[in-house]
């Protein structure tokens, strides 16, 4: 076990699955969770995600550990409820998807070096308890975020819980955690947003959206996420959003003036580079895995396909870590993925596949 009692403060998705994790694994002795909204609590009990419901600030008292877990604008009045009622050593960490913010906020309300901030790189856009799961945070890069004034003892007992969760560690400023996650999560998602609003504000929107299928769908996924927690997120970290927003903006306005002055060797330009980045990016289906070595194999479109790749590779002993189906039009065949953890599963795979005439090559 590796701590007695714990707090989760928000049980929803991310509070939630915390909880699971930890209690799946016997790694709490008792975990109390404390939520605004009932049904929440409800679930996460019947689940098995917390032992206890209770009600701030009391719910902190005698916790070795305390997860917060509620929306990045929140936490600031959460640390302020429980400060006076935290024991001696107690250690307490977030999940907030910003920062710099959260974490000199915490240092100054807290008056303490027992903050680590937190950051599991892995979700969904499924807000509440009911999306929770106990092994979202496997393989998922979890990104802390220690100042020189955070107690190593606290850092310790935090690295330890993402290690025993199956998580990936990745230590870095709170700065640094805000300008890459401006970059990869906070602009994506604003951009998702604001494509989303342009479309359902074109007269033929509507009809349009109807149809979509491909690109729509993929670049806009994000947009569904939960409007406050995403609210909270622009606010907190809202001088690096808007400087990504420079860099977006310059590069909305570079490809706009090609198409506009009709220039195919820039709108070239432009599209092999992006192009040529974008497929660069490993598989990465729900967090962001550290190394996956993938094969691309194309198949006919047949019922049981997957359950015969997964057979014949299975029958090998080599064991698949992710997959994805890139594409699947009914009578045309398909591309699927394949992600392997180690390189001699990804030859051994190749080799398996190519002895029964299917084509497939090493991605990357
Ligand atoms: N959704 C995602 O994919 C990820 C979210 N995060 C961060 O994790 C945190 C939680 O996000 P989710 O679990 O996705 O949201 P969620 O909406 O599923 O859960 C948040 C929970 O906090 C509760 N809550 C709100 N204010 C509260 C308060 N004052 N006291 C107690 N409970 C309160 C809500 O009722 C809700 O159940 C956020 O800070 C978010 O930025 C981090 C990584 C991924
Ligand atoms: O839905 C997805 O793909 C996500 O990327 C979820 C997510 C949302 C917020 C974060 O801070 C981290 C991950």
């Amino acid at each position: 076990m590796m701590v007695e009692r714990c707090t989760i403060i928000g049980v929803g998705l991310i509070g939630g699955s915390l909880g699971l994790a930890l209690n799946e694994r016997g790694l709490a002795g008792h975990i109390c969770g404390v939520d605004l909204h009932r049904e929440n609590l409800d679930m996460a009990l019947a689940a098995g995600a917390i032992n206890e419901i209770a009600e701030l600030p009391e719910a902190v008292t005698g916790a070795d550990l305390v997860i917060l877990a509620a929306p990045v604008g929140a936490t600031p009045p959460i640390l302020r409820q429980i400060k006076d009622y935290l024991q001696p050593g107690a250690v307490i960490t977030d999940v907030g998807s910003t920062k710099q913010d959260v974490v000199a906020r915490a240092e100054e309300i807290l008056d303490s070096n027992c903050f680590v901030g937190g950051h599991p790189m892995a979700g969904a856009e499924t807000a509440g308890f009911a999306g929770a799961d106990p092994y979202l945070f496997e393989n998922a890069f979890y990104l802390l975020t220690p100042t020189t004034r955070t107690d190593p003892t606290a850092l310790g007992l935090v690295r330890g819980m993402v290690d025993a969760i199956g998580g990936v560690v990745m230590e870095m400023t709170p700065r640094e955690h805000d300008l890459m996650t401006a970059a990869i999560s906070h602009l994506p998602h604003f951009v998702a947003v604001a494509t989303v609003a342009a479309v359902a504000g074109m007269p033929v929107g509507e009809r349009a959206m109807a149809l979509a299928a491909g690109g729509f769908r993929d670049t806009t996924r994000v947009a569904a996420g939960s409007p406050r927690m995403w609210r909270d997120i622009f606010l907190s970290n809202r001088k690096q959003v808007l400087q990504a927003l420079e860099y977006f903006q310059n590069a909305v306005d570079e490809l706009k003036a090609a198409v506009y002055r009709k220039d195919e060797e820039k709108l070239m330009n432009i599209l092999t580079g992006a192009s040529a980045t974008r497929r660069k990016l490993p598989l990465r289906p729900k967090g962001y895995l550290p190394c996956i070595y993938e094969i691309v194999v194309t198949v006919p479109d047949r019922p049981g396909i997957i359950a015969m790749l997964a057979g014949l590779l299975g029958e090998a002993g080599i064991n698949i870590s992710e997959i994805e189906i890139l594409r699947a039009r009914e009578g045309y065949g398909g591309t699927i993925r394949i992600g392997f953890a180690t390189v001699e599963e990804q030859e051994r795979a190749l080799q398996v596949l190519r002895n029964k005439d299917i084509k497939c090559r090493r991605k990357g």
